[in-house]
């Protein structure tokens, strides 16, 4: 009978009479704020599915896409208390159906979704902030509990997506942890709490004014379980992956770019650093040790065959080590934090000495070839084997050869998928493998610890040892850290 315009005069008179005399007072939280997605209406939603699955009669299940597990969330238009800091509130769930679109650029949704938070008026002051921080603080964790790790790279060179952003994300279902991961367990150990100490560090850090981030390098022959090793520290900590392709990065301010939008609690890796950049081509203050390797400078930036002078060029088209020095930890390095960066290398004797002084990468891990210990992991993830569960001749036969053998985890663990359906024999073929291999390298001449000349293992520790006193020669560093490097390496 009345006219649609005093219909909606009367109802906004209405509502305001309301409101004036209410104790409460209503925040809508929609989903689509004009055109963009709303954070806060997703956060609200992962944060209320922890409550609610215990609280609520009719939820509404939801399984995200890369998710692994089930979400509940709550049905259209139902309700639900949460106190925080003493303060009761109410969550309502709101979804209407939106009128029709005649055009638009990016079809909306049918249905408007949102939901409305009641707070007493009196209470409003008190925890509106603080409680919205708490929820999106409290989203985060959900998301990255039930989602998989999320792998990042850099492949598209550059271009931009649709949101201006440079990575491309993939789910990350590695299924490497520590317990699999084949290695000296007490040096497992300490990488293990580091990374532990790291995580739970954040009052150290402000306190001792550094920057929340570490750096780890990894170092060891092909095969020997680096990238399994990034793995396992991206599950352990539950953090995303940033796999970063230097050879499509063109600039040092594109590489600052890179790092701007990575995410805090991230892994940032570069593998196989000494071929992604060219740290051998230098022309300034290059000298050549007595051993054959090359001596370089921190100051002598070129990284690129072909770039010229060998400094940045002015329209800056290359990458440099300082730039890449800075990503790690100038000043630009710190525009996030918990951050951790792995560098891996085949060739540790290749990097520059810059980039190996200690506290730039906080720790150096050498991954080497399957000792025992490492071995027994391998039997126990592949053939179910317990120590016990192997004959005792044989475990100690093979505990004899297999540091000589010079396997890697990677040899090992093939050797015993081709065989692991009969385990006896797949045992029994590993140890035929490893003595062969053991006796094969002692007459190639290339394991020579007997006559007192140097192994393969030394040799490698040797280079290392050689590159850090190098970079000492340039650099005067604390020897004090220098030290704790050279313990872990020697593990
Ligand atoms: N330490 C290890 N523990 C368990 N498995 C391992 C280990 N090392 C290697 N492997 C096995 O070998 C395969 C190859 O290992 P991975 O890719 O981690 O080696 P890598 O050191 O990164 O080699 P590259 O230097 O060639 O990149 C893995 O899929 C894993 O199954
Ligand atoms: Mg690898």
């Amino acid at each position: 009978i009345f006219p649609p315009e005093l219909r909606f005069a009367f109802l906004k008179f209405f509502n305001r009479i309301f409101h004036l005399f209410s104790s409460y007072c209503y925040f809508d939280i929609t989903e689509i704020d004009g055109v963009n997605t709303n954070e806060l209406y997703n956060a609200v939603q992962l944060y209320l599915s922890s409550s609610v699955s215990i609280a609520g009669n009719r939820l509404s299940l939801t399984r995200a896409v890369n998710s692994s597990s089930i979400t509940f969330g709550l049905s259209n238009n139902d309700s639900i208390v949460d106190t925080f800091n003493n303060v009761t509130v109410l969550w309502e769930h709101v979804v209407t159906q939106r009128q029709t679109q005649t055009f638009a650029w990016r079809p909306l949704p049918e249905e408007k979704r949102g939901f409305t938070l009641r707070i007493k008026k009196k209470d409003k002051t008190l925890i509106l902030t603080s409680y919205l921080d708490y929820i999106m603080e409290r989203a985060n964790e959900i998301r990255r509990k039930n989602q998989d790790r999320l792998l990042y790279t850099n492949s598209r060179g550059g271009s931009l997506d649709s949101r201006g952003h440079p990575w491309e994300s993939v789910p990350f279902k590695h299924p490497s942890t520590f317990e699999t991961l084949a290695m000296d367990p007490i040096k497992k150990q300490q990488i293990m709490d580091d990374l532990k100490d790291f995580a739970e560090g954040q009052m150290f850090y402000q306190k001792t004014g550094r920057a929340w981030k570490r750096g780890y390098l990894l170092y060891g022959p092909p095969g020997t379980g680096k990238s399994s090793m990034i793995a396992a520290m991206a599950n352990h900590l539950g953090y995303d992956i940033y796999d970063l392709e230097l050879t499509e990065v063109h600039s040092n301010s594109e590489l600052r770019k890179l790092l701007m939008k990575t995410s805090s609690k991230s892994i940032i890796v570069i593998e196989d650093i000494d071929c992604s950049i060219n740290l051998t081509n230098r022309k300034k203050n290059s000298s050549s040790c007595s051993n054959g390797t090359t001596q370089r400078s921190y100051y002598d930036m070129e990284t690129r065959p072909g770039s010229g002078s060998g400094e940045e060029s002015g329209n800056g088209n290359t990458i440099t080590l300082s730039g890449l020095l800075n990503f790690t930890d100038g000043l630009w390095s710190c525009c996030g934090s918990e951050r951790i960066f792995v560098f891996t290398t085949n060739h540790i004797e290749k990097l520059d000495p810059a980039l190996l002084r200690s506290g730039r990468m906080d720790m150096h891990i050498h991954m080497s070839y399957c000792d025992f210990p490492s071995l027994k992991i391998l039997l126990k993830n592949y053939l179910g084997y317990e120590e016990e569960d192997v004959d005792d001749d044989v475990l100690k036969e093979m505990e004899r050869v297999v540091e000589k053998a010079e396997m890697t985890p990677a040899d090992v663990s093939e050797a015993l998928i081709k065989n692991r359906r009969d385990k006896e024999k797949a045992v029994r073929e590993l140890l035929e493998d490893l003595k062969s291999r053991g006796e094969g390298i002692v007459k190639d001449g290339k394991l020579r610890g007997h006559n007192g000349n140097m192994t393969e293992l030394e040799i490698v520790e040797e280079e290392e040892k050689r590159a850090i006193d190098s970079q000492n020669e340039e650099e005067d560093t604390d020897e004090e850290e220098i030290e704790v490097v050279d313990n872990i390496c020697k593990d």
